[in-house]
């Protein structure tokens, strides 16, 4: 995977480079208005100016992004997924009887699942999840959890970062954890995730001091 960096006098993110490898899952925590968004628009080279990036990007935005005229079937089609492989590409995402249903006739689930199915159709070396589980109710979120740990599963070679709020999201999800704080913003921790509960225990009561450091006038 080619390095990411934030250049010198970016409004609110610290000069950096970032590695990632692939089949890395991280998840992406810290502070509210940090700036993690602004750090996935980044490494998707979406923000202004930057070249497009040498790699296939799947992003999954806070909103869905369809379009509201088409259906789920016209939606993917129009980013170049074939006739054949809609239905297979939505059943993957637990979708199979929505593809000709509009945007607008699906819950907010079954929405984000569509999005995911569009972001697939690129065949993604790296899948850029912003707050997937953001307003849905406990159950929807479980599922959506367990759908995105069965795709990273069936996609081992795709690397994935996501940014959430919940630490134990990054315990489900993630062998790796990036805590974005201060102000300009940098990596205050980037390090690998042991999901025994002694050491997970010991990590969140870590990014919960760098949150409050972070928070603390200095
Ligand atoms: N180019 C820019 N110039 C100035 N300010 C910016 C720029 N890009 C983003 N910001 C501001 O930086 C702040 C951080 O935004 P961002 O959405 O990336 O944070 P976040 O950590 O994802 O927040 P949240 O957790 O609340 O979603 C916002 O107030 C945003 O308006």
């Amino acid at each position: 995977m080619p390095e990411f960096s934030v250049p010198a006098g970016h409004p609110i993110l610290a000069p950096m480079t970032l590695q990632v490898a692939r089949g890395d899952h991280i998840c992406l925590l810290g502070p509210s208005g940090t700036g993690k968004t602004t750090l996935l628009n980044r490494l998707a080279g979406l923000e202004p100016g930057q070249p497009r990036p040498a790699l296939r990007v799947g992003y999954l935005f806070q909103e869905h992004r369809l379009l509201p005229w088409r259906t789920l079937r016209d939606n993917l089609r129009l980013v170049g997924v074939s006739r054949d492989q809609v239905a297979p590409l939505l059943a993957r995402v637990g979708l199979a009887d929505a593809a000709d249903l509009y945007p607008d006739q699906l819950s907010l689930g079954m929405a984000r699942r569509a999005a995911l199915a569009r972001c697939l159709a690129v065949r993604p070396d790296l899948l850029l999840l912003d707050e997937p589980f953001a307003s849905l109710d406990p159950q929807r979120a479980v599922e959506l959890q367990g759908l995105i740990r069965e795709l990273l599963k069936q996609f081992p070679d795709m690397a994935m970062i996501c940014v959430t709020h919940e630490v134990r999201d990054a315990e489900a999800l993630a062998n790796r954890i990036w805590y974005l704080a201060g102000r300009p913003a940098c990596l205050q921790f980037d390090g690998a995730l042991d999901s025994t509960s002694a050491c997970f225990a010991g990590l969140a009561r870590r990014l919960e001091a760098l949150g409050r450091e972070a928070a603390s006038p200095a």
